[in-house]
């Protein structure tokens, strides 16, 4: 299968030497709400491979705002000498000036700290997308499709921006608050060790409440970002079927469905949102708390006579600059669940194995049928068997099928049949369960997957066209360049000039999201040019003249049967006006290809083909297809 020898992401944080994990196999623990989530160092870790590539910038920013933090600590020292002298007055202009230019200097350095530290958040946003991104054009078939776009993109979008928040805060100001928090406390031993002692404990005990409350902000975090993906899918799926919302007259319903994800999403937040405000709400209470137990305290101390008046004043101005970093001690741990949970949310797409270029135990996978074939230059399924992930019943039971390197073969059979699942396979969407498929007597698992796709042409069922010029969807699977000489040619080919035309002769004209400008059969045809321009060796066409009038169709078989003069083509379709000129029609049934044979030879052989033929049967050339 797909995962068998796969390959994890470049870079994907989890996968620093250890063999891609699925998330089942995570070590990921579940949280009370059983949502599960990522351990504390493996979050750290996953935070630290974002960063790395910003780990300059990380470092400035860092002696940057230790800087901005020292001379903050400097200002009531100056203050202390100040009320501290014997005359307080003497001198008070320098003092001021001095203290203003400490302010200035100060508040300088920490912008450009801060500047340099939000640049590199936003470095580390940029690779996270940058890899997931990758990632999830690289995923195998059967996993892209356990997943919804929608989802996919609430991760590529909101969670990565999250990471930003928690770059800013937990690195660097977690950092730095602790370096300040510590010399404040040192500084504040210097004047009074009592008073010190009251001011720790005091922080110490509503810092423990805080904790409480941590667990509670990650899996909010976690479950309002997973309330996002739900919304992204549902949203998606109204979107991506616009028209038959429209034709159902179901807006309301598709509204409503949309309106109460958002509105799981909105419960999430607020729920987020109650138990970052407990933990603001604490600390605040903690800062408070020490000024007013070292007033209390410090006061008694004056009396008495132990301390003046001076030091208990830079006593206070101390637990005021505490307050800074313990409120920000506590935003940073808040902020770090929900990037936690963001990037638990990352990871479990990184984690997923990506397409192996190449299977290195496809030797092991070898189908007991013997040894590969000696023939080269044809494309052969030995006995291939596959059943899609979680499908009841296989969809290719002992497929077996010659195509050889030059002419027109046609895959014909009932619906269901497993046609399409026969081209995908050779295009190695999926491996197969049992058998094997080779080009050139060589295993599928065991070719290059870029040189193997960039041999075939493929045009699938649904043919998309993407948004953007006409010329960009035509050169899109081309390797090299193309000429306007050759696009022009591609064009008349698929009896697309109209369509040139209709663009006013501009290649460069724009085609509309998904191709809406243009008819289904226009947008079959530009599939076609797209992959004749490929110049493959093997064509895939998947039911590719079913939206074509018969006028075009029949241009278009002309196309096809002049390239399968070259090349091997292996069509798939239902119109068999198509392929009653093919040089060998598979009829396909249940996964199997029952027969095989020109269209005289199976119209008195095989039944189903008969019976086909009956039904399907297009009138083309003088209607003379009628006659099985
Ligand atoms: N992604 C999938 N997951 C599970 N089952 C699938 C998937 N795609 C196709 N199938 C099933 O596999 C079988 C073969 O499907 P396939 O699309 O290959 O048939 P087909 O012969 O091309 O049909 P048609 O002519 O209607 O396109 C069908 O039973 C189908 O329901």
């Amino acid at each position: 299968m797909a995962a068998a020898g796969a390959t994890a992401a470049p870079g994907a944080p989890a996968a620093s030497g250890r063999p891609p994990r699925r998330p089942a196999d995570s070590r990921a623990s579940a949280s009370p709400a059983g949502i599960p989530t990522l351990s504390l160092s493996e979050a750290l870790a996953g935070l630290r491979a974002y960063v790395a590539p910003e780990r300059r910038r990380v470092l400035t920013a860092s002696l940057l705002l230790l800087l901005a933090g020292a001379i903050g600590l400097l200002q009531p020292l100056v203050v202390q000498r100040v009320l501290g002298g014997a005359d307080p007055m003497r001198g008070a202009g320098v003092f001021v000036a001095l203290l203003m230019g400490l302010v200035i200097l100060g508040a300088g350095v920490s912008a450009y700290g801060n500047y340099q530290l939000t640049a590199a958040a936003e470095g580390a946003v940029l690779t996270a997308r940058r890899r997931l991104t990758g990632h999830i054009l690289r995923l195998p078939m059967a996993d892209f499709r356990r997943r919804t776009p929608g989802d996919l993109m609430a991760r590529v979008t909101g969670d990565t921006t999250l990471l930003r928040q928690v770059v800013l805060q937990t690195l660097v100001q977690a950092a730095t608050s602790v370096v300040t928090a510590i010399g404040a406390l040192v500084l504040m031993a210097c004047l009074d060790l009592v008073l010190l002692g009251a001011s720790v404990l005091a922080i110490l005990l509503l810092l423990g409440l805080v904790g409480l409350v941590m667990p509670r902000i990650r899996d909010a975090s976690l479950g309002a970002q997973n309330a996002i993906g739900e919304m992204g899918s549902v949203l998606d799926r109204a979107l991506s079927a616009f028209t038959t919302v429209k034709a159902c007259g179901t807006e309301q319903f598709e509204a409503e469905r949309v309106g109460a994800a958002a509105e799981d999403a909105y419960r999430h937040g607020v729920n987020r949102a109650r138990w970052d405000s407990v933990a603001t709400a604490t600390a605040a209470l903690a800062v408070h708390l020490v000024f007013l137990v070292v007033l209390g305290v410090g006061g008694l101390r004056v009396a008495d006579g132990t301390i003046s008046v001076a030091t208990l004043v830079a006593f206070l101005l101390y637990v005021l600059f505490l307050a800074q970093p313990v409120m920000a001690l506590v935003a940073v741990g808040a902020s770090f669940q929900t990037g936690r949970a963001a990037m638990q949310r990352i990871g479990d797409v990184l984690r997923l194995p990506i397409e192996p270029p190449r299977a290195t135990d496809a030797s092991r996978e070898m189908p007991a049928a013997g040894p590969a074939a000696v023939d080269t230059e044809e494309l052969r399924f030995d006995r291939v068997s596959f059943t899609y992930p979680g499908a009841p019943a296989p969809a290719l039971r002992s497929f077996t099928l010659t195509v050889p390197a030059v002419g027109l073969t046609a895959l014909v059979g009932t619906s269901g049949a497993g046609k399409s699942t026969a081209l995908g396979l050779i295009e190695r969407f999926h491996d197969p369960d049992a058998g094997a498929i080779r080009l050139d007597g060589v295993d599928l698992r065991c070719w290059d997957l870029h040189e193997l796709r960039a041999a075939i042409g493929y045009v699938e069922q649904d043919a998309p066209v993407m948004a953007g010029s006409l010329r960009e969807n035509l050169v899109y699977a081309a390797e090299g360049d193309v000429t306007d000489a050759e696009l022009r040619r591609a064009l008349e080919a698929t009896r697309l000039q109209p369509l040139l035309h209709r663009l006013g002769d501009d290649l460069d004209a724009p085609i509309q999201y998904r191709g809406v400008s243009l008819s289904g059969g226009e947008r079959q045809r530009v599939a076609i040019a797209r992959a004749l321009l490929r110049r493959p060796r093997l064509l895939l066409l998947d039911e590719a003249t079913s939206q074509l009038d018969a006028v075009n169709e029949a241009a278009l078989r002309d196309v096809i049967h002049e390239l399968s003069g070259r090349t091997a083509v292996l069509a798939v379709a239902h119109r068999l006006s198509t392929v009653r000129r093919a040089d060998r029609i598979a009829v396909v049934h249940a996964g199997t290809v029952q027969a095989i044979g020109t269209h005289e030879e199976l119209l008195r052989g095989d039944p189903l083909y008969a019976r086909l033929a009956a039904h399907q049967l297009l009138p083309d050339e003088g209607g003379s297809a009628r006659r099985g």
